[in-house]
């Protein structure tokens, strides 16, 4: 049995980014990594622009202009101003190549096509400058840029309509259990409807990971091993619950190592989620996660999430973890580790009732995990606690 710490040095030393390549409409490219650099084809902005609705001025020494004209945001036209002239002008509008600034609305007084400025303004005073943001050929964003929203609004900006991004892992999720039942039909006595995938599921799709397939096996030897070597060929990772414990119908930890998986650890202490397991074969990474659904979620969080990001070529690799004030007090029994299921608001938090693997019903409301480490034995209200913020 290995600690925590140890465990998590080897899943981040274990696992290697994807460099494979995959083109994404850029609208739907959100949480991608960008492939290679993007330079610019155009110049942002592609002309001079004026930044205000206002007055486009040919400058002179005087404060009164004459009004020639109009240019409104969208308009070719190109008026040309002598000394002394003036164009109406508006926000995003091209600023005539004879105009030298512009000056806004409120601080101009109009008469008929006379008007007058308040005060003297300098050269390009509110005019974006051409290629202001980037100017054609230059580097938009670098390899590896985050496709965040304004990522996204900034080379859709430049015309950008596909780009290359580095391709998310493919996961493939493996329910194991004689047990399970799909919801939807009737629950005969002896059995559970079928939780784990749904759930993971869910947590994989709250950070953006899309390319998952499911899968479901007996517990049955000879079909554990036929699942477990297709998906394992298929998918850069896998994710099995259950039946990777000690039970006489455990099998995943022993068909593993018929396919001649490389186990990197198996047994972690801590609670909840002891029996799990991580290894590797070539480039995919394997985890059995305990099936009790609050192990296989703990482990998720804690684990499987640094896999997804170290997939993903990103540098932080765990969720965060604070320091907040517990509002509850705590008796921890045993000397493992544990991960309890909390509620975190403004500094505090509360340590939920209910903290047994198999408790869904605490960690459905439960919005972060508090960290009581191997010495510690009780938490006290008021105490100041590791938590971590999970991304729900
Ligand atoms: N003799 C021992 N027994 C157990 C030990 C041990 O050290 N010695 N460890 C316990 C711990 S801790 C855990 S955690 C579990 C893990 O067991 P498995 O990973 O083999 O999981 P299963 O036995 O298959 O299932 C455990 C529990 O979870 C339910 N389950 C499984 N899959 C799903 C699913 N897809 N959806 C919803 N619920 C699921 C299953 O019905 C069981 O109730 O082992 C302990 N035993
Ligand atoms: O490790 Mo188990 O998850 O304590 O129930």
């Amino acid at each position: 049995m290995i600690s925590i710490e140890d465990a998590i040095q080897l899943v981040k030393l274990s696992v290697k980014p994807i460099l494979k390549k995959t083109t994404k409409q850029v609208e739907k490219a959100g949480g991608y990594f960008l492939y290679e650099d993007q330079y610019a084809p155009i110049n942002m902005p592609p002309f001079r622009q004026s930044a205000m609705d206002g007055y486009a001025l040919n400058l002179h020494d005087d404060l009164t202009y004459r009004l020639i004209g109009e240019v409104k945001a969208g308009d070719e036209h190109q008026p040309v101003l002598k000394k002394g002239e003036a164009v109406r002008i508006f926000t995003g509008a091209a600023i005539p190549d004879t105009a030298d600034a512009v000056m806004m609305q409120e601080k101009v007084k109009t008469d008929g096509n006379t008007l007058e400025i308040e005060h003297h303004i300098d050269k390009e005073h509110n005019i974006r400058p051409l290629g202001e943001q980037v100017k054609t050929g230059d580097l938009a964003l670098k390899k590896g840029t985050k496709l965040t929203p304004a990522a996204i609004g900034y080379l859709s900006s430049l015309g950008i309509k596909d780009v290359s991004v580095f391709k998310k892992p493919s996961i493939a999720l493996v329910t194991t259990g004689n047990e399970l039942i799909e919801a939807g039909q009737d629950l005969p006595f002896g059995k559970i409807y079928e939780s784990n995938s749904k759930m993971l599921l869910a947590a994989l799709y709250s950070l953006k990971f899309y390319d998952v397939s499911i899968h479901k096996v007996a517990d049955d030897y000879e079909k554990t091993v036929t699942k477990l070597n297709t998906v394992i060929n298929n998918h850069d990772l896998v994710l099995i619950t259950g039946g990777i414990s000690v039970g006489d119908y455990d099998f995943v930890g022993k068909a593993l190592n018929q396919l001649n998986v490389k186990e990197v650890f198996y047994k972690v202490k801590q609670k909840p989620g002891k029996p799990l397991f991580f290894g590797k074969k070539e480039d995919t990474s394997i985890f059995a996660l305990p099936g009790n659904p609050a192990a296989a979620l703990t482990c998720f969080y804690v684990y499987v999430f640094i896999a997804l990001q170290n997939m993903m070529n990103r540098d932080a690799s765990e969720l965060p973890r604070i320091q907040a004030k517990s509002v509850s007090d705590f008796n921890k029994k045993g000397d493992r580790p544990q991960f309890l299921k909390a509620v975190y608001n403004d500094g505090k938090v509360e340590i939920l009732e209910g903290q047994s693997s198999a408790m869904q019903h605490t960690f459905a409301v439960s919005n972060a995990l508090v960290f009581a480490s191997e010495e510690v034995t009780k938490i006290n209200r008021n105490d100041t606690v590791e938590t971590i913020l999970l991304p729900v």
